[in-house]
């Protein structure tokens, strides 16, 4: 080495004291600086490959796992902080309108019009009937892009008319300006206010009104009632003043709902018939997409609905949507929807069929068309 050979020439050259003190301090000073080079060079290395801080092994390895086992936390910690500055980073706002708008999950799966519409008084109601088949009308016309609908009956043109038309509109769904807004509260057919009120709100509203044969829309009505009150008086005790003169009760509700004409004629003193749509609740159950088929033009959209939305569910003897508005899975109505009637004596029936024949005769030459309940 350069160092050995300046060495043995440094003896060979000089014999004198002070050479050979040269030579011992020279030695001692290489030494020296060789043992700091070899110190120093070590504790860099360390820095690079240790956990400094800096790294942490990829986790999920087994070699991972073994190294982690000292320093748990430093590592964890790390990716902690790394997801938060990761999380920090997606959250800088870039543009204006996206630092307005909350990133949060919820939010990111809301519809364009949850985000960005305006809530609109309903441009159309379900106004009846009760027990018709009212609530699979709306469930299966909501899933129309063009259509947003109150899930909850409102009930605000008969029982809560006193809050105000801000208040009804504050319940509605956001939409945009191409979108219809609908609710549905089966009570309002049958409410001598409702009408006036809802021409007053708006005189262009179309109104749906799904119809079924009133003698089997009362044992459904009954059947319900029965459900939540068992201790209530038979359905033919309920029915008729006088059962063997058959004179029917018409005060009971079950009963009156079914005579439509009679509250036909006043929904016709406030609306023209063209704005009135009559539902066939029979024909809803037998043939669901041909019924929404009509209730689309009827609403001015375009015929999206179709059988391939349907398929019809023998357990529950029904036919259920594919894919509703609100999830991706296929879905039946709930349990209170295609009920098991209530057995009712065949005289019975025949007796009121025969009392509700000249309302229905009347009622099918207004609305122009026979829904064959004989
Ligand atoms: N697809 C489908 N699935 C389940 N049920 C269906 C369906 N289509 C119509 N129907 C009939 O709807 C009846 C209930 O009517 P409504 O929804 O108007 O009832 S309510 O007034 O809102 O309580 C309900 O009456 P019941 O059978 O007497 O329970 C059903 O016959």
């Amino acid at each position: 080495s350069p160092f050995l050979d300046m060495a043995h020439r440094l003896i060979s050259s000089a014999n004198t004291s002070s050479a050979r003190f040269a030579f011992i301090f020279t030695v001692s000073l290489s030494c020296t600086y060789l043992f700091y080079s070899i110190l120093f060079c070590r504790s860099t290395i360390m820095t690079n490959q240790g956990y400094d801080g800096k790294r942490c092994p990829p986790s999920g390895s087994a070699a991972a796992g073994k190294k982690l086992l000292g320093k748990p936390e430093i590592c964890a910690s790390l990716e902690v902080r790394s997801a938060l500055l990761e999380t920090a980073a997606q959250k800088a706002p870039r543009d204006p309108v996206k630092a307005a708008v909350p990133t949060d999950n919820k939010y990111r799966n809301m519809s364009v019009a949850q985000k960005y519409g305006n809530k609109k008084l309903p441009n159309a109601l379900i106004v009846g009937v009760k027990k018709g088949g009212t609530r699979a009308v709306l469930e299966f016309i909501r899933i129309h892009p063009d259509v947003r609908a109150l899930g909850t009956e409102p009930h605000f043109f008969d029982r809560n008319y006193d809050r105000g038309l801000d208040w009804y509109r504050s319940l509605m769904p956001r939409t945009l300006d191409s979108q219809i807004t609908l609710e549905k509260t089966p009570s309002y057919f049958v409410t001598r206010e409702a009408p006036r009120r809802i021409s007053s709100m708006s005189h262009e509203t179309k109104l749906i009104v799904v119809v079924r044969n009133p003698v089997t829309r009362a044992i459904s009505d009954y059947t319900q009632t029965l459900s939540k009150k068992p201790e209530i008086p038979t359905f033919e005790e309920l029915a008729f003043k006088n059962r063997s003169l058959g004179i029917v009760d018409t005060s009971w509700n079950a009963i009156r709902i079914g005579m439509y004409i009679l509250h036909l004629e006043n929904w016709l003193q406030y609306f023209r018939p063209s704005q009135m749509h009559f539902v066939s609740g029979e024909r809803l159950i037998t043939d669901p997409a041909g019924e929404m088929g009509r209730v689309q033009d009827f609403l001015g959209l375009k015929r999206i609905i179709t059988d391939k939305h349907f398929y019809f569910n023998r357990t529950k003897g029904f036919p259920c949507l594919k894919k509703p508005e609100s999830s991706s899975q296929p879905r039946c109505l709930g349990k209170s929807k295609g009920r098991t009637h209530v057995q009712i004596d065949q005289e019975v029936i025949e007796q009121l069929q025969e009392f509700y024949r000249p309302f229905n005769i009347k009622f099918f030459e207004i609305v122009g068309h026979d829904f064959k309940w004989d």
